[in-house]
């Protein structure tokens, strides 16, 4: 569990996270969505004491991260795969971790495992893809077994099959009971992994709370119908706070009623249907609708001219 209240941090004049409360609850997987600069590092970065709040509160298993007695029990952190020891093997940082923290040997050849770098865990990490990186992370994220984990970007450099691997593992994490909190710029692996979103653009929380509802918010429900009736059918459900249009003569795209309606509605007038489809906008559709005043470094569209290098 993590609970944050009305925390903050400035850097300068520059105001990362702004009074921010929220609580990322156990046997779940919380996806931790925002634009380029929102004020997600710095989120989880005072979450386990490596950026220290301006004000504001935020606990992991009821304790600031600094209270608790073995850290790594409580708390798995994956926050830039790249601060290893570039040295160092796998096997031999892991053991470095585990020794400082009386954690066996044993549980450092399980993550090696788990992590599948059993074929090069003897290896420098220096010479490790961003794949690999990535992995050792998560590895070292695991090696506690802790009831809570924090990674950043965990599927940043990995290969589809990573990406599943992370996706299954992250799963089994929240159905084993435990807290996994995790930030991703891909929104449809978000969409597959997580159960819980909070969003958040420019410091401040635009949106929280199960992924479909959260994309419902914003977007809404529609309902797609194709009927010879079709103009019979849109008359008995045009009331108010339903919108209909209709792409093609036979067919109509509602919103603001469920397919349960409209099959009712139907029914109750012997009108035959051809189809009865509700459709979800994607998270990526909703998300963009969602941060499109938050985002802090716009694309500007270039000219195709100018873009093939032609003047
Ligand atoms: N140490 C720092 N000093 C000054 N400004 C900082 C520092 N760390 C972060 N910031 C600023 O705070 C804001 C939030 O940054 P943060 O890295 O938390 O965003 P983010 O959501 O993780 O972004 P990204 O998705 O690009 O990683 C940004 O404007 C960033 O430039």
């Amino acid at each position: 569990m993590i609970e944050a209240h009305d925390l903050t941090k400035r850097f300068g004049d520059k105001t990362a996270v702004d009074h921010v409360s929220f609580t990322i609850a156990p046997g779940s997987v919380t996806g931790f969505l925002g634009p380029n600069g929102a004020g997600k590092s710095t989120t989880m970065r005072m979450v386990v004491g490596l950026d220290h709040p301006t004000a504001g509160t935020v606990t992991v298993n009821g304790k600031p991260y600094a209270k608790h007695r073995s850290p790594l029990s409580e708390v798995g952190v994956l926050l830039d795969a790249k601060a290893v020891h570039t040295g160092r093997s796998a096997r031999s940082h892991l053991r470095t971790m585990a020794a400082t923290h009386g954690i066996s040997t044993r549980r450092v050849d399980e993550v090696i495992e788990m992590t599948g770098l059993a074929g090069v865990a003897r290896k420098r990490v220096g010479g490790f893809s961003l794949g690999m990186g990535q992995r050792l992370g998560i590895a070292s994220a695991m090696l506690g077994d802790p009831r809570t984990l924090i990674l950043d970007e965990p599927v940043n450099g990995l290969d589809p099959e990573g990406v599943q691997w992370v996706r299954h593992l992250v799963r089994d994490l929240a159905g084993e009971g435990r807290t996994v909190f995790l930030s991703s710029h891909l929104m449809s692996e978000m969409a597959q992994t997580a159960d819980q979103l909070l969003v958040i653009g420019r410091g401040k929380i635009i949106t929280a709370g199960p992924v479909q509802e959260v994309i419902d918010s914003v977007i809404g429900a529609t309902v797609r119908v194709r009927s010879p009736r079709a103009t019979e059918l849109a008359d008995l459900l045009r009331t108010d706070g339903v919108s209909i249009t209709s792409p093609e003569a036979g067919t109509l795209q509602l919103h603001g009623v469920t397919a349960e309606q409209v099959g009712e509605t139907a029914a109750a007038h012997g009108i035959v249907l051809h189809e009865l489809n509700p459709q979800s906008a994607s998270l990526e559709e909703a998300y963009m609708n969602l941060t499109q005043d938050a985002v802090e470094y716009h694309s500007e569209p270039v000219p195709i001219h100018q873009e093939a290098g032609i003047r």
